[in-house]
């Protein structure tokens, strides 16, 4: 698993962020257009080449695979290509999950980028987000969990539009952690999911962090 540690501060993450959030919200501007617009065969072959033209600008300097998962010293990530809620990555939603008191929420507008039936939420998107949503309620101490097992119940359709996710830790058992997640519309749960999330037994990616952490430490005293 590619997790990585820069050594760099709160204000620099936020810098960055301020540079690619713009970027990724105008691609989301341009998914919405090109689902929705009614311009003619002309305008589309016209808009195509533009955009064609911007995606070699952009290839001028790649990475050669995903972004994998980046950490600052004190434990700041930035899973910017996360398909859930990576800032650089526009087929994520607009997802910021908080935790407050050991319960994560979010707000979220779901637009018709993540349409499945007509006018409604695609239930493999729902799922999406309440993975990362349990995700993000059972990590710990820096320390992720992987997702062992979810299940999730569709009540009723979710109107495609405002949102909100909240997740809660129901219990745990040695390594592993169960979290109830839940998708709600205005008029209440639409969609809820159980969660068996594990702590894996060898994490050696964080362990790696962890001790180059201290290296730096030590070179700086
Ligand atoms: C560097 C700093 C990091 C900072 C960090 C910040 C985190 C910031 C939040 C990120 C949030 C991301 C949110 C995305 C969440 C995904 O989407 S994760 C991706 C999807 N999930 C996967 O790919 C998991 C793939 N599976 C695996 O890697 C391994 O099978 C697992 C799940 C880690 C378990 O492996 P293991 O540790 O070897 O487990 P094992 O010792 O066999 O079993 C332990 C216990 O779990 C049970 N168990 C094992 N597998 C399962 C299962 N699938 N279902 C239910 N129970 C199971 C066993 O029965 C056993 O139970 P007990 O006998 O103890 O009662």
């Amino acid at each position: 698993m590619d997790f990585r540690l820069e050594d760099i501060d709160d204000a620099e993450v936020e810098r960055r962020l301020s540079i690619v959030e713009p970027l990724t919200d105008a691609v989301r501007e341009l998914v919405d257009a090109v689902i929705r617009t009614e311009v003619d065969d002309a305008e589309l072959v016209a808009a195509r080449e533009q955009i064609e033209a911007i995606v070699a600008r952009l290839r001028a300097q790649q990475k050669d695979k995903g972004y994998g998962v980046s950490f600052t010293r004190d434990f700041t990530g930035m899973p910017w290509g996360n398909a859930a809620t990576g800032a650089r990555n526009a087929v994520a939603p607009p997802l910021r999950i908080k935790k407050v008191d050991g319960v994560t929420r979010a707000d979220v507008v779901l637009g018709a980028a993540y349409e499945g039936p007509g006018g409604h939420v695609h239930g493999g998107i729902a799922a999406l987000l309440l993975d990362q949503l349990v995700g993000e309620t059972a990590a710990a101490d820096h320390m992720p969990s992987f997702t062992g097992t979810l299940t999730v119940r569709y009540l009723r359709p979710t109107p495609l539009g405002p949102v909100t996710l909240e997740g809660r830790v129901t219990g745990t058992d040695g390594r592993k952690t169960f979290v109830h997640g839940e998708l709600s519309d205005a008029d209440g749960v639409t969609v809820e999911a159980e969660a068996i999330m594990i702590q894996p037994k060898h994490f050696p990616a964080r362990d790696a962090i962890i001790s180059t952490i201290a290296k730096l430490e030590n070179e700086r005293s």
